[in-house]
């Protein structure tokens, strides 16, 4: 455990909490940011301090913020370090304290390919179906629930049950909860759950939801004296125990919880906004129906949108700078595609740091299609989560599927060599990485060794040119295109991409656009966000239950107020509209 000098004052009764509430862009994160500078600023040091958060796009986000406004002159790994997610903690307070010692080995979860042989042993021996590709990434996940092989659900009731503090016995509350429809007729549910859970202890595995528990039984101290907690509202009953275990620690200072109940939008892992309103601390921001704080991000169009979602106002005023909404309905890729360069238009004529364009939907599915349309169309784009969307960054090398290399090439950084042939002359210099990107992407075997050598030695004489490259690959200008050793279809989009872009004169680089879930926007915000309109057949039933509409206008509640500037609900695609988009734009 890292605890720094800042240890006056320790006692026996629970460390002070105080409790900021506010509605989107109230300034909640940016409060914590200042209740750190508070502490730096009366002798805490880095070591003082974790500041913990729910998801590792928004723990990046916070430490980016933090080094910029309290510690700039740290080194950004120190800074990265004391910004976490409350698992990701649980799980450091577990090594510290030597309960579990080899992570890579001992931390499983579902869908990990890593992990599949010990899942698809426990299930071999009950004899149950399973699907090892089906994880359970943390979103409400796309595929139809109740079609999950009778293996994939108990695995998902026993993260629940254990996310929930439940027993085994209350199994049918969570499979409810989940939306699962469980054969407990066919199966001995409460005995498979009994026998994954002896099955994991017998062998020191954890699934995430584990080591939670794991801190919780044995009691572990916080990783610091002073903790922050953003999105409070979204904790499991797990890691609200956990914060309240380490909020009773001699070894707690202070404690500031961040959260919006009208943001909790993790039910179906069990988190309740509850568990925010009655932790007894001293509150801040959006004290009483009085008291709005103002949204330093949302302004009055794109609140009363926001509010129709959710039926009720929000625990926050919108601001006075303008905003837009509007309802767009692309019926094609090139639309989908003119639709988003229209907007990036729009976001270049703002002030100040042109953040990226979001575009966000329900399910993963509908993200992936747009992601795949706008590709297709020559627009890049990315994910917010890592790795979800990639190929514009990483794709491996091969001319088809069954015959692809485990060595990766960006295609973004091939379409800027391409483009720079394609404007230039022999004599123009080329970055060595675009130079190694032509390479690997169009030679093989030993003939790529080769040039590859070459070309490092010829960057330690002095720069790179254009010619050298078409010597080392033997294709110049559009011959390129053929040489190129990768899927046909990335071919295309590089050339789309170079197509458009000649005729907008300028570049919209991959992380111009991110393309991801509702889920994984939350607490992140952008200028101009599109909202997908799109909902799953078979998930429409389900709204007919109050608490599941209720949760689902918080996730679109969410969704829409991303956005700083403009809102564009985005209709695309075949499936039918989620209601409660329904009419909301005119
Ligand atoms: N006092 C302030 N003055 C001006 N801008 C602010 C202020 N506080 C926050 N902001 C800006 O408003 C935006 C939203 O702030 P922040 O992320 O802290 O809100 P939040 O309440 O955590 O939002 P969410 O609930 O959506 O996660 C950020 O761009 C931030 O820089």
């Amino acid at each position: 455990m890292q605890i720094g000098t800042y240890q006056e004052g320790i006692g026996m009764t629970p460390a002070p909490v105080i409790r900021w509430r506010g509605g989107p862009g109230a300034g909640k994160s940016s409060a914590l940011i200042d209740y750190v500078r508070a502490e730096a600023g009366t002798g805490a040091t880095i070591g003082d301090i974790v500041a913990l958060t729910f998801s590792r796009s928004q723990a990046a986000d916070l430490a980016r913020r933090l080094h910029a406004a309290v510690f700039p002159a740290a080194n950004v790994p120190a800074v990265r370090g004391l910004c976490t997610t409350i698992h990701a903690c649980a799980l450091r307070q577990c090594l510290a304290a030597g309960l579990i010692e080899n992570p890579r080995v001992q931390v499983i979860q579902p869908g990990d390919r890593r992990a599949a042989p010990i899942y698809q042993d426990f299930m071999g021996r009950h004899g149950l179906a399973f699907d090892p590709a089906i994880g359970f990434e943390g979103d409400d996940d796309d595929q139809t629930r109740s079609d999950l092989p009778i293996g994939n659900q108990v695995i998902a009731l026993a993260a629940y049950l254990t996310a929930t503090r439940r027993p085994p016995a209350a199994w049918r509350e969570a499979a409810a909860a989940l939306g699962l429809s469980v054969p407990g007729h066919a199966w001995p549910i409460e005995d498979l759950l009994c026998a994954w859970a002896t099955y994991k202890r017998d062998r020191a595995f954890y699934e995430h939801e584990d080591y939670v528990r794991l801190a919780l039984d044995h009691d572990l101290p916080p990783p610091a004296p002073i903790l922050f907690i953003d999105e409070y509202q979204d904790v499991s009953p797990a890691q609200d125990a956990l914060i309240r275990q380490w909020i009773s620690h001699p070894d707690t200072r202070r404690v500031y919880v961040a959260g919006d109940a009208d943001q909790s939008i993790y039910g179906f892992r069990g988190c309740d906004p509850a568990l925010f309103l009655d932790l007894a601390a001293e509150d801040r921001g959006a004290t009483g129906p009085e008291s709005r704080p103002v949204s330093h991000r949302c302004p009055v169009e794109i609140m009363a949108i926001a509010e129709t979602i959710l039926s009720r106002p929000a625990t926050v005023s919108p601001c006075d700078r303008p905003g837009q909404v509007h309802h767009v309905r692309p019926t094609t890729a090139a639309g989908l595609a003119a639709q988003v360069e229209e907007t990036i238009r729009y976001a270049r004529t703002l002030p100040g740091n042109r953040q990226p364009v979001f575009i966000l939907s329900r399910y993963r599915r509908a993200a992936g299609n747009l992601a795949h349309a706008l590709a297709a169309a020559g627009i890049p784009c990315t994910s917010i989560k890592p790795s979800r969307v990639r190929f514009w960054t990483a794709t491996r090398i091969g001319r088809d599927r069954g015959h692809l290399e485990p060595t990766t090439i960006s295609p973004w950084t091939l379409k800027r060599a391409i483009a720079h042939a394609l404007a230039g002359s022999d004599i123009d210099q080329i970055p060595t990485t675009e130079a190694e990107a032509v390479i690997l992407s169009t030679l093989t075997d030993q003939r790529r060794a080769a040039a590859l050598t070459d070309l490092r030695i010829r960057a330690k004489r002095g720069p790179i040119r254009l010619g050298d490259v078409y010597a080392l690959v033997g294709a110049r200008g559009d011959q390129i295109f053929d040489a190129l050793n990768l899927r046909p279809w990335i071919v295309a989009q590089i050339r789309a991409c170079l197509a458009r872009e000649r005729q907008r004169g300028y570049e919209i680089t991959p992380d111009m656009v991110k393309i991801d879930t509702i889920h994984a926007s939350k607490g992140l915000e952008s200028s101009i966000v599109l909202l997908h309109t799109g909902y799953l057949r078979g998930r429409l039933p389900a709204l007919a239950d109050p608490d599941r509409l209720a949760e689902e206008r918080r996730v679109y509640f969410v969704g829409a107020t991303r956005a700083a500037d403009a809102l564009l609900l985005l209709d695309y695609g075949d499936g039918p509209t989620c209601p409660i988009l329904a009419g909301v734009v005119a």
